[in-house]
């Protein structure tokens, strides 16, 4: 639990609180994960979209990607054979089983994700979300949505695993910051129960 610290305003090593997210380093090990992390990149048909802000199209910074189970959800891609596989590791340690996954793709410190919370209609209110992280690791923050000055954050390693609780998406925002430092690519996947 050593990795999970305050922001650096504090330097303080602290918990992560227990309820909202649970942190594993190592669940797939370096050198399944360099190869994994070099196929997805190579293999996957890559998309980056645009979001709307003011009535302004920005390009979203960074490229992503939709599995699952095709026939229930539209717009997904089959499940490969690799990610079938971390679905099936990562489904005992979340306690549930999940019909889709998200790839994001950072491909440098310039790219990130801002502020939110995951909590559209189709997934309910409360959902489960599994993330594995392979490549550069990155900073996860979290902050409380009405008390922005509490806040953690927490340094996502290559292979490994991050639960995110049930109460989480509903009273805590995070991000994955952009950084000034120089950042090699990450990929990062968030298995989700669409219903
Ligand atoms: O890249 C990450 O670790 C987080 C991604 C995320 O928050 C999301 O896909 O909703
Ligand atoms: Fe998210």
């Amino acid at each position: 639990m050593e990795q999970l610290t305050l922001f650096a305003e504090t330097g303080q090593s602290k918990g992560l609180p227990k309820d909202l997210l649970e942190y594993q380093p190592g669940l797939i090990d370096p050198t399944t994960g360099d190869w994994l992390l070099e196929k997805l990149i190579r293999e996957t048909p890559w998309k980056q979209t645009t979001q709307k802000l003011w009535d302004k199209e920005y390009l979203t910074p960074r490229l992503t990607c939709w599995y699952g189970d095709t026939d229930r959800i539209a717009g997904t891609l089959p499940w490969t054979p690799e990610l079938q596989t971390i679905r099936g590791m990562v489904e005992p340690l979340a306690g549930i089983t999940f019909n889709s996954v998200l790839l994001n793709y950072y491909r440098d410190g310039n790219d990130s994700v801002t502020w939110h919370s995951d909590k559209e209609s189709i997934m309910g209110s409360q959902p489960i979300i599994a993330s594995v992280s392979l490549g550069q690791v990155r900073s996860f923050d979290i902050r409380n949505k009405v008390n922005h000055k509490e806040h953690y954050s927490v340094r996502l390693g290559h292979g490994s695993f991050l639960l995110m609780k049930s109460g989480l998406q509903e009273y805590w925002e995070h991000r994955i910051a952009k950084s000034n430092k120089l950042m090699k690519a990450r990929v990062n996947l968030t298995f989700r129960l669409v219903i």
